[in-house]
């Protein structure tokens, strides 16, 4: 078999098309948009390559929209899912067998039909069941997912060009093998590009999948399924399951094959998957790999001499792009009373100046939440900050669920640092603000760290470089992504790898070498060229002291000859 040690395309970010009145990307995705938005799609789910259809269906309404009916999809039963656990295993023989450049070029594959053919259609179902704005969509469902695909490969290469050392007459040799059954790979509504790379990537180490996407994501995760096929991914690779959660995390947990998770979504569903793998211990053929990237109270904070203006912008765009409902979204911010007049006036007439409504009108720039459950918790939430003596809210504070799931963008300013809406992670677009004693800077930073069980995405502004590095230091482990004057959100696969810790997950960093590296499983191999055929030491061989022995008496012998021959010389 012909063969090479083969380097892959250097992998760059994919750029943002800009989606300008008149630009031909623009009029492409508008249309697709429009015509998916009056279709009737009917989504199965996908076993061994073959597409289920149940009958049992659940319905797919934007949430900007919600009576509005875009389709179906079908849900499994424990049944199918037990067959997926088959029909992982059958895949498994073949797929684990596949050489690397088999593997990186499905997925190169993918990143290109993404970039090109796929990703109007992507960012439209994104669009629709997930109300995102033509930009926010953008950035997700194509950029962010492309890059993923592209920089797993290289990152693929880095690991197994990682070689240990040999000494001379062996070869140590280090094997990546996939784990020795199947990967979980479970995925939030919020972003399109976390539900094709939680999958994706231990797919590409080799691992077969059973991916449950979640009930609001269901359109694009349809669409990333048929970029899968389209690229070639071998049928039973990534099997897609939708249905009851606790059913299908129940089978799958349950499976002796269970061999990891790869989670992203809130903090207590993860901790209820831990604590079930922990009691089902002993059913396991292996330790699984628990990965899981959690909840978030990300945060903003600024120093006396940063700008207020920039810190303004921050808020605007950190706080409530898509809603909030980003995991690195800021929800609580804490700013020095001396700034905070210029910062709340510049923030106040931003959020008055956002357009709420449907992604379709490209001139919103904020949209719908997710659904019905999130919408009641946020208004509840707002609801109450009315009510409390401790909390102010300075702009927003409606709601409307006439139409479509309307939360208005919010502003709470608080006089307790820990108001509930600065501990709990709400996923909205609320906002809250803490004003500090600009001399107390120092205490502020202690509250940061101290309030609230998450360490995800933090952000802190500051012209003052002596600030900085005391604010830095200070909060080392109250953010896994952590920025200097800029918002703590769009990280960038390849630039910012993404992540966090304590209550905010594993902190393996989504689209990273230190990801894939939980996709295998090592095997070192040593070769010895040529083996030894003794086994005693070398100064220890009965061999060696007879040699020895040997070579004094010989030595003695000619001692003996040489002294006779002088005597003999004498004599004469
Ligand atoms: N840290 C990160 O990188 C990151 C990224 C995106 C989202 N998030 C977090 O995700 C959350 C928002 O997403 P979400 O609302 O989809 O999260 P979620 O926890 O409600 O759902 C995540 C997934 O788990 C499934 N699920 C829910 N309950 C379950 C149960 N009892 N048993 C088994 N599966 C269950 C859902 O169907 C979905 O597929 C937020 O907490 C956000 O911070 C984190
Ligand atoms: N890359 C995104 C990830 C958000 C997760 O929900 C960001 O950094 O904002």
């Amino acid at each position: 078999m012909a063969t090479g040690f083969y380097n892959v395309p250097k992998a760059v970010n994919e750029p943002v098309k800009s989606y300008a009145p008149g630009s031909p990307e623009r009029k492409l995705l508008l249309d697709t948009y429009k015509k998916m938005y009056n279709e009737k799609v009917d989504i199965p789910f996908y076993i061994g390559g073959k597409e289920f259809r149940t009958g049992n269906t659940v319905d797919i309404n934007p949430p900007h929209d919600h009576k509005h009916c875009v389709g179906q999809y079908h849900t499994a039963d424990k049944e199918h899912i037990e067959l997926a656990v088959k029909k992982a295993a059958e895949a498994r023989v073949k797929w684990a067998a596949t050489s690397w450049e088999h593997r990186a070029a499905i997925f190169l594959k993918a990143a290109e039909l993404l970039a090109g053919p796929f990703r109007y259609k992507m960012n439209a179902a994104t669009m629709i069941a997930q109300s995102k704005n033509v930009f926010q969509a953008e950035i997700d469902a194509a950029c962010e997912l492309i890059d993923f695909l592209r920089f797993n490969v290289e990152f693929m290469t880095e690991i197994y060009s990682n070689q240990p050392q040999s000494s001379p007459g062996i070869w140590n040799r280090m094997e990546y093998r996939p784990l020795e059954g199947f990967v979980y790979a479970i995925t939030p509504f919020n972003f399109t590009a976390i539900a094709g790379n939680l999958p994706a990537a231990p797919a590409l180490m080799g691992n077969v999948i059973i991916w449950k996407p979640a009930r609001s994501q269901v359109y694009s995760a349809q669409v990333i399924m048929e970029l899968f096929k389209a690229a070639g991914l071998p049928d039973g690779v990534i099997n897609m399951v939708t249905g009851n959660s606790s059913t299908i995390t129940d089978v799958l947990l349950n499976s002796p094959d269970f061999s990891g998770v790869h989670f992203t979504g809130s903090t207590p569903v993860f901790n209820s998957f831990w604590e079930t793998i922990g009691k089902n211990m002993n059913t396991y053929k292996t330790y699984p790999r628990i990965v899981g990237e959690t909840g978030g109270k990300d945060f903003i904070w600024a120093h006396p001499s940063s700008n207020a203006q920039e810190v303004a912008t921050a808020i605007s765009r950190g706080a409530f792009e898509y809603q909030g409902q980003k995991c690195s979204a800021a929800s609580r911010a804490y700013m020095p009373a001396s700034l905070w007049p210029a910062i709340k006036e510049a923030v106040i007439k931003d959020v008055k100046s956002f357009k709420m409504g449907s992604p379709e009108d490209t001139s919103n720039f904020i949209n719908a939440v997710i659904d019905n459950r999130a919408f009641k918790k946020l208004s509840g939430y707002l609801d109450q900050a009315k009510k409390d003596a401790d909390a102010e809210i300075i702009v927003g504070g409606g709601y409307d669920d006439s139409v479509g799931y309307f939360i208005e963008p919010t502003v709470i300013v608080t006089t307790n640092p820990k108001y509930d809406t600065m501990c709990t992670e709400l996923f909205g677009p609320i906002i809250t603000i803490y004003v500090y004693e600009d001399e107390k800077w120092q205490e502020s930073l202690d509250l940061v760290d101290e309030t609230g069980e998450f360490a995800l995405t933090g952000a802190i502004f500051s012209g003052d470089r002596y600030v900085i590095d005391i604010a830095t230091n200070k909060l080392e482990n109250a953010a896994g992504n952590f920025y200097i004057n800029d918002k703590p959100t769009g990280a960038v696969v390849g630039q910012q790898p993404f992540g966090g810790a304590r209550g905010s997950g594993t902190n393996d960093k989504a689209g990273s070498v230190w990801n894939l590296l939980r996709w295998v499983s090592n095997r070192t191999i040593k070769e010895t060229f040529v083996p030894p055929t003794d086994y005693r030491y070398p100064f220890l061989k009965e061999s060696t002291i007879e040699t020895v022995e040997k070579e004094v008496e010989t030595a003695i012998e000619k001692l003996k000859e040489f002294s006779k021959d002088l005597k003999d010389k004498f004599k004469k």
